[in-house]
């Protein structure tokens, strides 16, 4: 398909602040050919387009004729998760920083995301543009603040403020009416520049942003004499938009604060002599100290010393774990105790954190469901209120005998609560603001759908091994069932072909006491079969080392074996059988331990109102004794890979069953797809599990689950707070102006004032811990 050509250009547009100028930019862009998609984060300000290489040139020109600016910059990405300024309709003020450029990544066989709709079954392989990026610290660029409007100084906006209570007062004391009109034009000029500027641009191209309502309601006003109105009306407006960009500039920080985890700086050996070096200047395998109390820079594995690390901030479990050589410790955690040496083992843009980071950001571009309704409904709200100003003016005087002058008021009144600011900006902010929290807590979730759909999680299907159980069986006996081969020769073979596997049974095997003393044979054309075991030749002979399942597939089980297997299965351990041609030689039996932390999880779910279901690919005693000692309620065994994918596709058939399957992700990968919500445990270290879930767990503690739940349940109901909010307010005042009672410095209130409370509400959410699920 054509779209394998394609690229995803993230471009940083300084004045893309709200969503009048996602419109606007839509307006320029969507029919342009060569561009398949547009994606934009409002809060980050970074417009991701998806288009034909050679159309680059042209969609920068389009975008700079009307009137923004655009910035490329290959080879950073932000370092923080919301970019700069965030401020809706608001104003791009000063404190800008740098390094907020984006990406240039390709498109490897990319999904629509935002086309995904809540029962889609999203397809993980669909996640993967393969991001040639690097995120690059110290190396940002502080671009020129070019046209983006600046506030002007608090000087101008005290100023106009004294000079529109002038007016004002001039007014009420029936003062000069040329001092109340000078000093009303005089306020209105030096608070309202910026805001007739941005709006004549966007009325310049048909589209109506607050700045435009703004300007065309302050003109207005002059026009049919409010003049004290009028200049109060400019003066208040730009400080609310002054205190609104300063909140949602407290939101990026702490969201951003995430990103200052790691250090900036730290201890390398340089030929033989130890110095403090920037952690983008350190390559992999350099020599790093990390002193006790001080936050590890980079990842690494530990070669001298030993410590205890606090893991939390990436795992969100503050249990301080012992780390000694050979271990991997990770950028951004603590280390407690010791003094250590590491080797790198991961470039400062490749640590896991800096991974986590990237996802999040990932994550915010992919638009929640009510994100994509409430940008549905707000392109028809402005248009539809408008229409009504321009008939409230009209009408009444015209049909009804009414005053023109009250009416035309009363229109004004109207325009300006046409913005949809606060019920678009609305979103975003939970959403970010969940985002973040869970990162806070080891849970990096991939997009804000799997936050919104979590509330309507009903069933958890479970892996066993590593999810429910330790995932450290150990062997706990070997039957000789072939009594015609030397059982010392056998064992040897088993415990060559194990020590070649990852597989949890595997390594029981060749990690038992019985096989310390084996010097493995060499195996040739070896190979792991996914759920049923391993294969190889030794000394030319194909062995087989898997489940009793394989045994039956290959014809091996005969009704003697077969009762030995039952036999052994009974209570309730898992079972490996080495096989030949011919027969099944060995059994060998192992026992794993269930996580203490499973119970408790288990519990919640259940009391969550979630169903739980153990999809295994061991026997039916294993998995019904877990299912018994956790409290799992169903339990299903002998499971291919595509069998448990095919049992959760079934759970899937009821309409109202959204499902969540948790797994390590390695055999669980066609499970963890076909799920509505794949949670990948255990993630930290591990880039494919971070990369292809949905919600990757950083550790493998089952109650993060329940917690994730907690948290989107908080997260919709948020949400819901806030569309009614936003809405609400403007439906009262609607109401009061209908009535004759609305003002224009009242509505202005009700714009921003609805605006500051739903992005307070929003970032209640970065509080949200544990504690509160
Ligand atoms: N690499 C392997 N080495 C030895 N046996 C294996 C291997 N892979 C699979 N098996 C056999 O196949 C069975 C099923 O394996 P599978 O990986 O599907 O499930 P599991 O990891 O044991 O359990 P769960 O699916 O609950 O995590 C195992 O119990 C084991 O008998
Ligand atoms: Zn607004």
């Amino acid at each position: 398909m054509s779209e394998q050509q394609n690229r995803v250009t993230a471009i940083r547009i300084e004045q893309m602040d709200c969503p009048t100028e996602e419109r606007l930019l839509r307006k320029a862009l969507e029919k342009k050919p060569g561009v398949t998609d547009l994606r934009f984060n409002l809060m980050s300000r970074v417009l991701s387009v998806t288009h034909d290489p050679a159309v680059l040139d042209d969609i920068m020109s389009a975008i700079r004729k009307i009137g923004f600016t655009p910035e490329l910059n290959q080879g950073s990405i932000p370092r923080s998760v919301t970019g700069s300024h965030t401020g809706c309709c608001g104003h791009d003020h000063s404190g800008r920083e740098g390094g907020d450029e984006h990406v240039t990544h390709r498109h490897a066989s990319n999904k629509d995301h935002q086309g995904q709709n809540d029962h889609d079954h999203h397809d993980h392989g669909g996640h993967g543009h393969s991001h040639d990026i690097s995120l690059t610290q110290g190396q940002s660029e502080v671009s020129p603040n070019i046209a983006g409007g600046v506030l002007p100084g608090w000087w101008h906006l005290a100023l106009a403020g004294v000079l529109a209570l002038g007016s004002e007062l001039t007014h009420w004391f029936s003062g000069p009416t040329w001092l109340m009109v000078v000093t009303a034009v005089a306020a209105v000029a030096l608070a309202g520049t910026d805001t007739y500027r941005k709006g004549l641009t966007a009325l310049r191209y048909g589209d109506l942003n607050i700045n435009a309502l703004m300007s065309i309601a302050v003109t207005c006003a002059l026009l049919i004499g409010q003049w004290p109105e009028a200049a109060m009306v400019m003066v208040l407006f730009t400080l609310s938009e002054w205190i609104e960009a300063k909140s949602l500039d407290r939101t990026r920080a702490a969201v951003s604060g995430l990103m200052n985890l790691a250090p900036d700086t730290v201890t390398v050996q340089v030929n033989g002599q130890w110095q403090v070096q920037e952690v983008s200047q350190v390559a992999v395998d350099s020599l790093v100290r990390v002193a006790p109390g001080e936050r590890i820079g980079l990842d690494g594995s530990i070669v001298r010393g030993f410590t205890t690390v606090n893991q939390a901030p990436i795992t969100g479990e503050s249990v301080p774990v012992d780390k000694q050589s050979g271990d991997t410790v990770f950028a951004g955690t603590i280390n407690e105790a010791g003094e250590i040496e590491m080797q790198v083992t991961a470039t400062a843009d490749n640590t896991t954190l800096a991974r986590i980071i990237h996802q999040i950001e990932e994550a915010q571009a992919v638009k929640a469901p009510t994100q994509r309704f409430v940008d549905t409904f707000s392109r028809y709200y402005t248009p539809a209120v408008v229409v009504l100003a321009i008939l409230l003016a009209v009408i009444p005087p015209l049909l009804f005998g009414g005053q023109w002058l009250y009416w035309i008021y009363q229109a004004l009144v109207v325009l300006i609560i046409a913005c949809p600011c606060a019920l678009v900006i609305s979103t975003p902010v939970t959403v970010v603001s969940g985002l973040t929290a869970a990162a806070r807590m080891g849970i990096l979730i991939k997009g804000g759908v799997y936050l919104e759909q979590g509330h309507r999680m009903n069933w958890l299907a479970l892996d066993k091994t590593g999810t429910i159980t330790q995932g450290r069986p150990v062997q706990t006996g070997m039957t000789v069932l072939d009594e015609g081969m030397q059982a010392a020769q056998t064992h040897k073979i088993a415990v060559s072909l194990a020590a070649r596997s990852d597989h949890p049974v595997s390594r029981a095997i060749a990690q038992a006491p019985q096989a310390a003393d084996v010097v493995p044979l060499p195996v040739d054309a070896f190979l792991a079969v996914a759920g049923r075991g391993v294969q190889g030749r030794v000394d030319g002979q194909l062995w087989y080392l898997g489940s009793p399942v394989w045994a039956q597939e290959l014809g091996l089980m005969d009704a003697a074996t077969n009762d030995t297997v039952v036999q052994a299965q009974t209570n309730g351990q898992s079972l490996v059988l080495l096989m030949n041609e011919r027969n099944v030689v060995l059994l060998f039996t192992a026992a794993d331990q269930l996580k203490d932390s499973s119970i408790q999880a288990i519990e919640r779910l259940h009391r969550l109102g979630v169903n739980t279901v153990i999809l295994s690919g061991d026997n039916q005693a294993v998995v019904d004794a877990i299912a018994k000692s956790s409290g799992v309620t169903e339990a299903r065994a002998q499971l291919l890979p595509q069998e448990k994918q095919q049992a959760i596709a079934a759970l899937q058939k009821d309409d109202r069953t959204v499902v969540g399957m948790a797994g390590d992700g390695m055999n669980d990968a066609p499970a963890l797809a076909q799920a509505n919500i794949g949670f990948a445990m255990g993630a930290m270290g591990s880039d494919t599990a971070i990369e292809t879930a949905d919600v990757a767990l950083m550790d493998d503690n089952l109650m993060k689950i329940p917690t994730f739940l907690a948290l989107s349940r908080s997260t919709r109901r948020v949400l819901v707070q806030n569309i009614s909010l936003a809405l609400g307010i403007k439906a009262v005042f609607l109401v009061l102006v209908l009535l004759g009672l609305g003002s224009m410095w009242m509505a202005v209130f009700a714009d921003v004032g609805a605006s500051l409370l739903v992005v307070a509400n929003g970032l209640r959410l970065l509080r949200f811990s544990q504690r509160e699920a």
